[in-house]
């Protein structure tokens, strides 16, 4: 079944198969997935199966062995920079004030520094950064960095987000209020969100779909999509309230039946 919203996915992958060398076996092989713009998908999968090399492939960054990855339907197999790719540390200068490292995108890309500034500053108070624009890294909590970080990947002006772990830094309580403000902000930005996880109740507490990932390429056993598992999490349901409900745990026994957990 398509994305919740649009006929069109913004992501697609095609029966991929990637592998870091011409010689190697595949580390996956035939992974199809697809995330609808607007919706919150998340790749589950043990440590070592492959999710950090989709993503790679997903992002251009590599070229798969066979397949094809579209955005909007456009193939971009290969080509980089029209994905935003957000890694589980915030990565942000110290050198530089919270405004200027958010800006870094645009300025990279040609824009002014002033012209970057003004871009940003209005997404200060929807990023739940009001105020930090002066201040430097070192002075905000974790939970500000990764805001900034996300504030600094919107600029890229993708509306295909990976991210790879990005709340795992994170002290739990800190990680929950994330989770909820980013799913939040995801959906009324129409950003199509792809995470990889280790963490099954992350996954079912952000998704609304879940692929997981199954294999062992150091044994040589390619890893595949196993199952694709709906998560109901209702509108206006609070993660907290999902989280003690016989929904969540029935998703969450589906997750971990087809890890083989
Ligand atoms: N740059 C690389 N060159 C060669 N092999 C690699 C490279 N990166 C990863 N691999 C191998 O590819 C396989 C999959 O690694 P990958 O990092 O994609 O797994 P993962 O599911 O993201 O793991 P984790 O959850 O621990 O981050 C592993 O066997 C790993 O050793």
């Amino acid at each position: 079944m398509r994305g919740v919203v649009d006929e069109v996915p913004a992501l697609e992958a095609r029966r991929l198969t990637l592998a870091w060398s011409g010689d190697e076996a595949p580390v996956v092989r035939g992974v199809s997935l697809h995330v609808g713009v607007g919706e919150s998908v998340c790749l589950v999968g043990r440590s070592g199966c492959g999710k950090t090399t989709i993503l790679h492939a997903l992002s251009g960054l590599t070229r798969p062995r066979a397949g094809s990855v579209l955005l909007h339907g456009r193939d971009v197999t290969g080509v980089p920079g029209d994905v935003s790719y957000m890694l589980q540390k915030d990565l942000l200068l110290p050198s530089k004030r919270i405004i200027d490292n958010v800006c870094l995108p645009l300025v990279l890309s040609g824009e002014s520094a002033g012209e970057a500034r003004a871009k940003a500053r209005p997404l200060f108070g929807r990023f739940g950064l009001e105020g930090c624009e002066d201040s430097w890294p070192s002075e905000l909590s974790g939970g500000m960095r990764q805001r900034a970080a996300f504030l600094r990947t919107y600029l890229m002006g993708n509306d295909v987000l990976l991210l790879d772990e990005p709340f795992s830094a994170l002290d739990a309580i800190t990680r929950a209020e994330m989770r909820s403000w980013y799913c939040d902000m995801a959906r009324e930005l129409r950003l199509a969100t792809l995470t990889i996880t280790h963490d099954v109740d992350e996954a079912v507490g952000m998704a609304q779909r879940i692929y997981v990932l199954t294999g062992d390429p150091r044994a040589g056993v390619p890893s595949r999509v196993s199952a694709e598992v709906r998560v109901g999490r209702p509108e206006g349901v609070s993660f907290e309230e999902f989280a003690l409900s016989h929904e969540f745990l029935a998703c969450k026994r589906e997750v971990l039946e087809a890890l083989g957990a």
